[in-house]
């Protein structure tokens, strides 16, 4: 089980909204990838997005990393909107993200991989850092106390120089996942993190992404198409198909939805 000092205050009874997806519009040349596509994620709660394949739910995660711009439509978090960051500045802005394939540097340790992710939290200048000054000695030692934080948290305690490649996948995820919690992001969006794992190791993942949650307070956008997991973890769930939102609701309001069964049932399951 994780655990870390509190590094946010715990949610609020009303919750705020953190992220607020307005009308979004996204074509591919003749293909409508999303058709005024709108929802809200709370701060600190989990929001699962699911639907079945091509229903737009990377688009809109492509849109949320600025790796894809919406024709249409708006993005505020925190309340400002989106499409006036640049896509280097997301994390710095209080996004993280995993990939569907875990996306590390092989060649290198766990420690150094997770602090990749603490980088963009460093305030000390080009001239500080060429110099060497104390601000950058004092960075520099807050990120290794933040990795040994994550490493705890994420259960990899004594693998810190463990060369990732040799790692089996199931620990490479957890690797990914504690190097996107480096920048203390406020909203961390997981791409598919249950894919390729088994049972127990799904299991495992429930309990970490409830205490990303619980501990460290960050809201999480989970797109997933594993439906236990998602429908035991999200505090809410959005339903998508053909680029379209067909539901939103309580995870047990979504599984007895008559349009998301439908959509579920079309795909000749
Ligand atoms: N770069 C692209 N160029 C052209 N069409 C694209 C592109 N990216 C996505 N699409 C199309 O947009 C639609 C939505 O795709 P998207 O990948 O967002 O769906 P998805 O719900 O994430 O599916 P999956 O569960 O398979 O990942 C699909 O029809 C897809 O073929």
């Amino acid at each position: 089980m994780p655990h870390a000092p509190a590094t946010h205050p715990a949610p609020a009874a009303t919750p705020t909204v953190i992220l607020d997806i307005r009308d979004l519009v996204v074509r591919f040349g003749g293909i409508l990838a999303l058709d005024s596509v709108g929802f809200t994620a709370e701060a600190g709660r989990i929001l699962g997005l699911i639907g079945p394949n091509g229903a737009g739910k990377t688009t809109v995660f492509n849109c949320l990393s600025r790796l894809c711009r919406p024709n249409a439509g708006d993005i505020l978090f925190r309340g400002k909107p989106l499409s006036g960051l640049r896509r280097h500045r997301i994390a710095g802005a209080g996004i993280g993200r995993t990939f569907q394939n875990v996306s590390l540097f092989d060649h290198l340790g766990v420690r150094d991989n997770i602090l990749v992710g603490g980088h963009v939290l460093g305030r000390a200048g080009f001239l500080a850092h060429t110099l060497r000054l104390g601000r950058v000695a004092r960075e520099e030692a807050d990120l290794h106390d933040r990795a040994t934080e994550m490493i705890a948290f994420m259960g990899l305690a004594g693998l810190d120089n463990r060369r990732v490649a040799d790692l089996p996948f199931p620990v490479r995820k957890r690797v990914e996942l504690a190097r996107a919690l480096m920048s203390r992001p406020h909203l961390l969006l997981l791409d598919e993190p249950a894919a390729g794992l088994n049972h127990e190791e799904v299991e495992v993942l429930k309990e970490q992404i409830r205490a990303i949650r619980d501990r460290l307070g960050t809201a999480i956008l989970l797109v997933e198409h594993h439906m236990n997991l998602v429908m035991s973890v999200s505090d809410k769930v959005v339903a998508m198909n053909f680029g379209r939102k067909v539901a939103e609701g309580l995870p047990g309001e979504i599984a007895q939805n008559p349009e998301v069964i439908r959509t579920y049932l079309g795909m000749g399951g």
